[in-house]
């Protein structure tokens, strides 16, 4: 669905500094299912979309859409793909309904589009309101409805939950679980990664305009390590046992051991039963995809700061 190869960008401040906002980014976005884009504030998400669409031009570096090379084939295929980047203008004073079926007739939408538009974002029961009178959620979605008149086969979605509120951001996670299962490939951009671990089945994660990693999601946090959460009568006994066995063990709150899971809990269990020490509880600990992140791009982060 998307493809770039080396893709680049260079930004010349008025001040003649040179700032890169993409560095050298290879993105591959499969068909189906939803795609996390992820980084910290200024990692270069905006400025990679922009260039996908063709709203800013690349310093170097390839990308496809749908198979269409960008910008020369993108006319081919943007009826194809839809795109909420910036806050797009509706009227305040037009019910949520009126807005799209402006929006439907301008672009020749098929009759019953409204409809099924307003169903997938789950503003059945609220588009006869005003605009004005949304919350900044129900805005949102409206904003998805209408990238979704056309039918779209790929929908890119630009920090949706920004400035969102908790229950705001539940809305657009509901929502997009629901495009994702009907069949349209998502590019979700995102710096809060809670919500999007939820929704993504794929993600590639970004730093200073360059990759730091990208596959499946159950697989990047199974690639980051599981450890195991141990629980024994004598923590600190059971601790110098797994350590004098090479293990890397550590007190954690509770009583608990937090033992690194580079090889296997079978042997866990039996080094500590043969020196006496029976396990109450072991418990594998999956990293979440907070944790990976920052951990990957903490140097980033740094750097910033
Ligand atoms: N028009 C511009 N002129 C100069 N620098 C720019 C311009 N647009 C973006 N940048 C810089 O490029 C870098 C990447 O910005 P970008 O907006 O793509 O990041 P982002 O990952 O989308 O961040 P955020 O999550 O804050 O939206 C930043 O350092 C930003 O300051």
């Amino acid at each position: 669905m998307i493809e770039t190869h080396g893709l680049r960008k260079v930004f010349r401040t008025r001040r003649g500094e040179v700032r890169v906002a993409v560095d050298g980014l290879d993105l591959a976005v499969p068909a189906g299912g939803v795609h996390g884009f992820l980084g910290p504030n200024g990692s270069g998400k905006t400025t990679t979309i922009r260039m996908l669409l063709g709203l800013a031009r690349a310093t170097a570096g390839s990308m496809r859409l749908l198979g269409a090379d960008v910008p020369s084939r993108l006319p081919d295929v943007i009826d194809r793909v839809g795109a909420v980047v910036e806050s797009p203008k509706f009227s305040p004073h037009f019910t949520g309904r009126q807005n799209l079926m402006l929006l439907a007739r301008t672009m020749g939408a098929a009759p019953d589009a409204v409809d099924r538009a307003l169903d997938t974002v789950s503003l059945a029961g609220r588009d006869r309101e005003r605009f004005k009178g949304y919350s900044l959620g129900m805005k949102q979605r409206l904003a998805i409805a209408a990238t979704l008149l056309k039918d779209p086969e790929l929908l890119i979605l630009d920090e949706p939950t920004n400035g969102l509120d908790p229950a705001g951001i539940r809305e657009i996670r509901d929502t997009i679980r629901e495009l994702g299962a009907t069949g349209v490939t998502v590019l979700l951009s995102s710096h809060i990664l809670a919500e999007v671990q939820q929704v993504c089945t794929s993600a590639t994660i970004i730093g200073n305009g360059r990759m730091l990693a990208s596959g499946n999601v159950q697989e990047l946090l199974a690639s980051s390590g599981t450890s195991y959460r141990v629980r024994v009568a004598d923590p600190a006994g059971a601790r110098t046992v797994l350590k004098a066995a090479g293990f890397d063990a550590a007190d954690a709150p509770d009583g608990l051991l937090t033992v690194d899971g580079d090889r296997p809990p079978e042997e866990i269990s039996r080094t500590l039963g043969e020196s006496g020490h029976w396990v109450a509880e072991l418990t594998p600990v999956r990293v979440d995809l907070e944790t990976f992140f920052l951990e990957l791009t903490r140097d980033e982060q740094l750097g910033a700061a």
